[in-house]
């Protein structure tokens, strides 16, 4: 379903990053975005990063979804270093759950920013959907794909519990 150059890029820290940010691209998947997955590490493969963030933009990419754990240097340098929207999204660490992820990519300094979105697969849900949002924005295909996403989650919620 989403064919054709991708217009998002999920990057993520590890791969032990894949089990959260892969619900991201689930979204991605079903409402049919083209998208694309790495791993891209500020701490442990800086030149990858840097020619990622800087060639983003030139390669069609429109918005960038960067998810990383701990010190979650990642989602801010690649805010640095494009102009693109970046969603960050804090991967839950084992040592403190997360909320060193959180911190390390929502407080960031005026002038480069990164949406930043809840700890952990709800985080890069949400943040699948808000790239998907701002790609609807100049696209009413998608933008009719994703409204139906909606209708269909409202209507899955049942009036009472079973
Ligand atoms: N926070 C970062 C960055 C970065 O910010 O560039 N690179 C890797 N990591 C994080 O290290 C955690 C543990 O990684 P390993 O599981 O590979 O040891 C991951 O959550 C990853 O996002």
């Amino acid at each position: 379903m989403s064919e054709g150059a991708p217009k998002v890029a999920i990057v993520m820290g590890s791969q032990s990053d894949w089990e959260t940010m892969q619900n991201g691209a689930a979204v991605l998947e079903k409402l049919g975005v083209a998208h694309e997955c790495r791993i891209v590490s500020a701490h442990r493969t800086p030149d990858r990063l840097v020619s990622f963030a800087k060639g983003a933009a030139a390669e069609g990419i429109q918005v960038i979804i960067a998810g990383a754990g701990g010190a979650a240097h990642l989602p801010g340098m690649v805010a640095a270093m494009t102009h693109l929207p970046v969603l960050g999204v804090p991967v839950q660490s084992k040592a403190l759950k997360g909320m060193d992820s959180l911190l390390s990519i929502v407080q960031m300094p005026g002038g480069i920013p990164v949406g930043t979105l809840a700890i952990g697969a709800a985080g890069a849900t949400n943040a699948a959907l808000l790239a998907a949002s701002i790609l609807a924005l100049s696209d009413p295909a998608l933008s009719e794909r994703l409204v139906a996403w909606r209708t269909a989650q409202t209507d899955s919620v049942a009036q009472r519990p079973v």
